[in-house]
């Protein structure tokens, strides 16, 4: 035993010969002048304290100071969920390694878990419990009582109350998933509260009840009811919301705040009104209140209607009748203005094939998303750039595919307009008539088109497959309106924004760069060329990053082109978050 502390306290790092075992050589050092002095019992102290067990114990000492000093921090303060994401992402994993199998039969395993949620508990802080004594006087119908301690720490209880207007008095209303109330497994949604520390609470407004609630002690309840908790939904946000700017919300410190395209994982959803979710990636254990998709609705739909500006409305039905299209102003005409060279009239629009979706993030708040990786042996996911006019979208597209073009390629876009001397159809474009193109639109086959001078120009669902089916990787850029298009579990576009710099970074990088105006001219780029991107960017930010799968700000033309390769390989060999109907495809999609 001595020696197993020895061999233990020796191999410890750090110690130095300071503290009490510099006071226990001086002692030492005494000692030995009384040994040279033969003074009687000295020798029997010198070999006392030179035993290598007391030496031992005193290095145990000194440790433990210094560990009293220096805690040791936990590594993450919730580990559980970076495991659960992990066990998720390699599912997705078609063909695993004999290691990554390994792994995840490893992290499965109950010991495991039970060591990762020791390392969280005490992440948390949740050990060193003080229970107080058990109140003496206990109630006369006192086997429907329950006694529940609850040892408080840093964290809030994880629970809220209230009162029943009718009666007085005041029940669990819902108890936080992951909160120190569920931990316990004590409290439950519907539990009657008698009294709390002593005190009872009938009668009183929930926050005087919260004032004891929150005083270092114990708590005593009724219980009721208990629950039943389903297992965990993700969701991708279409909406921002703030607990503290919703009046409705029955206690704002425990809800949750998020912002569009935020990806949740619902853990809780018994409640009409209000859910309870965390935010991805989560370093807490505890969950917070969000409203439900009813909620959300009802609060998007008053939004709605208080507003005098719709950034996603249908505004003009198709003329076939067949789906939903927008015009678009001509700045945003990207597809008409590169593609034409003609002259004269610069009457023009555009439309996109808007699916029955289009009004579905207003319906939709919440889209369920899963972790999806693409199996090496499916077709690669479409790459969609999206920006605003002049951030370089095209540049970057032209530069990836001309830099590997067996790997990357753009679609070849339809035209109404003759072929030039040099141009051949199905190379630059498909030159098609009139009413070909015209009965592609009936038939739902563009995934954008306009008309630019009397001729119409469109990029087709056929040609982005045809690249798809051949292998390659499908890089086109789009407008926004379009995203909605190209959504769809046949193509699983994976959607990049292209984010313009700062201006002053603008300022410098574009100093050689050519602008294309609205009339097919290149000129220098102007300080109002920035000051428009900047705006356009912003709006188009605020519409549309919900649907956004990367962000990249094209800063250096060099860097851009590296992180966006680096992007597109993600795309496809990466576990992402994408709209579960892709997966398990429903009637609507
Ligand atoms: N990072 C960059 N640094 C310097 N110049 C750039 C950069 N990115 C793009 N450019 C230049 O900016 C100009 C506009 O780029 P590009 O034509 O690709 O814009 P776009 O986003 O496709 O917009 P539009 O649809 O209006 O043409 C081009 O001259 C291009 O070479």
């Amino acid at each position: 035993m001595i020696q197993a502390v020895e061999a233990e306290v020796t191999s410890s790092p750090g110690l130095g010969d300071h503290g009490l075992r510099q006071i226990l050589a001086d002692v030492v050092e005494a000692v030995k002048h009384s040994i040279n002095k033969d003074i009687n019992g000295a020798e029997l102290l010198y070999s006392l304290l030179n035993a290598p067990w007391l030496q031992s114990l005193l290095k145990v000492y000194e440790c433990l100071q210094q560990h009293k000093k220096e805690p040791p921090a936990p590594f993450l303060p919730y580990t559980t969920q970076l495991i659960r994401q992990i066990l998720a992402d390699m599912r997705t994993v078609p063909n695993p390694s004999a290691e990554a199998r390994e792994l995840y039969n490893l992290l499965r395993e109950p010991h495991f878990k039970a060591l990762i949620s020791a390392h969280d508990t005490v992440a948390q802080k949740d050990y060193d419990p003080v229970l107080p004594p058990i109140p003496e006087h206990l109630p006369d119908d006192e086997e429907a009582m329950r006694i529940v301690c609850l040892v408080k720490n840093k964290q809030p209880l994880g629970a809220t109350i209230k009162r029943s207007d009718l009666t007085g008095e005041i029940f669990v209303a819902r108890v936080i998933h992951g909160g120190l109330a569920d931990r316990s497994g004590l409290l439950h949604a519907g539990d009657r509260i008698m009294e709390v520390n002593g005190y009872p609470v009938d009668g009183l407004e929930p926050e005087q009840v919260i004032e004891i609630l929150v005083s270092p002690a114990a708590r005593s309840f009724q219980t009721v009811l208990s629950e039943y908790c389903p297992s965990s939904m993700y969701v991708r946000t279409m909406a921002d919301y703030s607990p503290q700017q919703d009046p409705a919300i029955p206690c704002a410190e425990a809800g949750m705040g998020f912002r569009k395209g935020d990806v949740l994982e619902i853990v809780d959803q018994t409640d009409a009104l209000w859910w309870q979710a965390k935010k991805l990636p989560s370093t807490s254990a505890c969950a917070g209140l969000i409203p439900s998709t009813n909620m959300l609705r009802r609060k998007q739909r008053e939004f709605w209607w208080s507003q005098p500006y719709q950034p996603h409305t249908c505004i003009k039905t198709c003329e076939s009748g067949t789906g939903l299209y927008l015009y678009l102003n001509m700045r945003s005409l990207r597809l008409c203005r590169r593609r034409s060279h003609s002259t004269g009239s610069s009457q023009q629009s555009c439309h996109t094939r808007c699916p029955s979706s289009c009004y579905s993030a207003l319906n939709n708040p919440y889209e369920e998303v899963v972790r999806y990786q693409r199996n090496p042996q499916d077709a690669h996911r479409l790459v969609a750039l999206v920006g605003p006019s002049g951030v370089g979208v095209n540049e970057l597209r032209r530069r990836l595919i001309q830099s590997n073009p067996g790997t990357f390629q753009g679609a070849v876009p339809h035209t109404t307009r003759a072929a030039k001397s040099c141009e051949e159809s199905g190379r630059e474009y498909h030159f098609i008539n009139r009413e070909l193109f015209e009965n592609m639109v009936y038939n739902n086959r563009f995934l954008e088109y306009g008309e630019y001078r009397g001729h119409y120009y469109g990029t087709s669902l056929d040609a982005v497959k045809d690249i798809l089916n051949s292998g390659r990787i499908c890089l086109i850029d789009i407008e926004p309106h379009a995203i909605q298009s190209v959504r769809t579990h046949e193509l699983k576009a994976y959607i990049i924004y292209v984010k313009p710099p700062t201006i002053d970074r603008m300022r410098t990088t574009r100093q050689n760069a050519q602008v294309t105006t609205n009339y097919y001219a290149t000129r220098p780029f102007k300080e109002e060329d920035f000051l428009e991107m900047e705006e356009a960017a912003r709006k188009l930010e605020s519409h549309y990053c919900q649907y956004f799968d990367y962000i990249m700000v094209n800063n250096e033309l060099q860097d851009s082109c590296v992180q966006l390769l680096t992007a597109m390989r993600k795309a496809q060999d990466e576990p992402q978050w994408v709209p579960a109907n892709w997966i398990r495809p429903t009637e609507e999609s």
